[in-house]
This record gives C-alpha cells, structure tokens and sequence, in this order.
C-alpha cells in the first residue's frame, strides 16, 4: 500500500529544464541523457523511485538560504530575519519522467556560532547548493570555504554542485552584470553550475530548484544503472568461480557464524 500522498501536479517534470547559464552549466544538453529517458521508459530505475535524495544548502549568514527554500516549499516570503539555528529541513516530491523522486532540502546556519552544528549534517549530500548575496562581494568570496568545509563530509566525485546568486531584486542590472562575472568565474572554477534568484520576487526560484531536482535524478538513475551492471558483472565471476563446487564429493563445510 502507498500511504504516500501522490505528487502534487506542479512537481512534475517531463523534460530537462535548461541551465541559467551556459558558460557555468553542468551540462547544457536540451534534454535527459538518453540511457536515462530509455531506463525511465523501461522501468529499469531500480531503488530510484524509493529513495531520498539530500540536498544541503549552505552560505554566509543572511544571504537568504531559508527564503529560497520556503519560497520554493511554501511560497512564503518572511522580510525579517531570523537566524536558522543549527540545521533545519524540508521535503519534497516530484515525479521526473515518471518516477518519483523525493528531495529532502537541508538548511543551514551561516553564523559562526552555529556552524559547528550544522556541518554535522552535511555528511551524505547528493547535491550541494552553495549560496551568496549578489550585492554583497565578500559572501562571494567565502563561498570557497563554504564548499571546502562540505566537501570534507562528501565525496567530491559523487556530488554536484550549485552556486547560487541570491536577491536579485536588490541590485540594478548593471550592478549585477558586474557581479555576475565575477560569479561565473567562480562557479566555472568549482564546476558548479550558476544561478541567480529572488525570493522575494520569486524569480528563478521555481527553474533552479527543478533542475536541481532533474539533475540530481539523472544523476541517481546513471548511478543505479552502474551498480545494477557492476552486480551483474559480480554475479557472472561468483558463478564461475563456483564451477570447480560442482565435482565436490563431500558437503561444503558450513561458515563459522553459521556454527
Ligand atoms: N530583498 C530580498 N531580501 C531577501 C531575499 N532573500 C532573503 N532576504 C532577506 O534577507 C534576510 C536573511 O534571510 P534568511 O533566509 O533568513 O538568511 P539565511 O541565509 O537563512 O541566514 P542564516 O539562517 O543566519 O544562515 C531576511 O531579512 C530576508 O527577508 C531576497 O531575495 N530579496
Ligand atoms: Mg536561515
């Protein structure tokens, strides 16, 4: 039985939403790789569908992690701050290219003294989203140190990242044009893909997170594709190596722990 509430229509996603930009993009192919749309077709997804993929969101205090992800999740838009302390965490379901995919967004704490806690959830990220406030530089220039204190807890082969420009309503476009330059170089330098967002106004929030959502799935799906390959590659060695057991005349001995 499913006693899962099924996805909301608004969270289905059946094409590869594009990058913000190309020049900082994971990828900018215009669609799903294609073993991935073939084993979605096929329902060869494997433990896909039934997994949680986790998300951190990390960055300089008050860049507006937590607004980008109540905006999203919520749509709410809170203008007084208050301080996330420790970690804090949302989820939410989608269904891309007709499997479900569930995200679990993890929200950090930016102030120092809270750090230590939060990086103690760090630890098993599918995708890390590294934010800064577009007017503001230095929350640029610590974004380095963001990544480096999340990668001590992952696996930098097996994570994907993204760098966030956030409160865009705030600067004007030659401002930002500015900026964004210097933010390029950034996010070309950690190979992590760019975006620039507005909770309050709501721009590009909804784009980021769903091609957060649809990269983190074709990544998952290309994972379990390996591994469920890698098995049959493993199965194939074990039968064979079991070959010479068949002339054995007497009963194999049974496994210590068995005894
Ligand atoms: N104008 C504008 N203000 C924003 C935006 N996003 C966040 N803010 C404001 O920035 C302040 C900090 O936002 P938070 O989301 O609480 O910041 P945070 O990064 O979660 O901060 P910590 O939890 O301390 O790490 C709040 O006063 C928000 O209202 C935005 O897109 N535009
Ligand atoms: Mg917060």
């Amino acid at each position: 039985m499913n006693i899962l509430a099924p996805v909301r229509r608004d969270r289905v996603i059946t094409d590869l939403p594009p990058c913000f930009r190309k020049e900082a993009a994971l990828h900018t192919r215009s669609s799903f790789h294609p073993t991935v749309s073939s084993a979605c077709q096929e329902q060869r997804t494997g433990t896909v569908g039934f997994k949680i993929s986790k998300i951190i969101v990390v960055g300089d205090l008050s860049v507006g992690k937590t607004c980008l992800i109540n905006r999203f999740c919520k749509d709410t838009f809170d203008k007084n701050y208050k301080a996330t302390i420790g970690v804090d965490f949302e989820m939410e379901r989608f269904e891309v290219l007709g499997v479900p995919f569930s995200l679990q967004l993890w929200d950090t704490a930016g102030q120092e003294r809270f750090k230590c806690i939060a990086s103690t959830y760090y630890r098993g990220a599918q995708a890390i989203v590294i934010v800064f406030d577009v007017n503001d530089v230095a929350s640029l220039e610590h974004t380095r140190q963001w990544l480096a204190d999340a990668l001590k807890e992952n696996d930098p082969s097996n994570v994907i990242l993204f760098l966030v420009g956030s409160k865009k309503d705030l600067s004007t476009p030659a401002q930002y044009n500015l900026m964004e330059k210097d933010a390029l170089k950034v996010a070309q330098e950690m190979q992590a893909e760019y975006w620039a967002v507005s909770s309050l106004t709501g721009e590009n929030v909804r784009d980021f997170f769903f091609r957060v959502a649809a990269l983190t799935f074709e990544s998952s799906v290309l994972a379990e594709l390996e591994r469920s390959s890698a098995r049959r590659i493993g199965d194939t060695v074990r039968i064979s190596s079991n070959e010479s057991d068949l002339y054995l005349s007497a009963p194999r001995k049974k496994p210590k722990c068995c005894q």
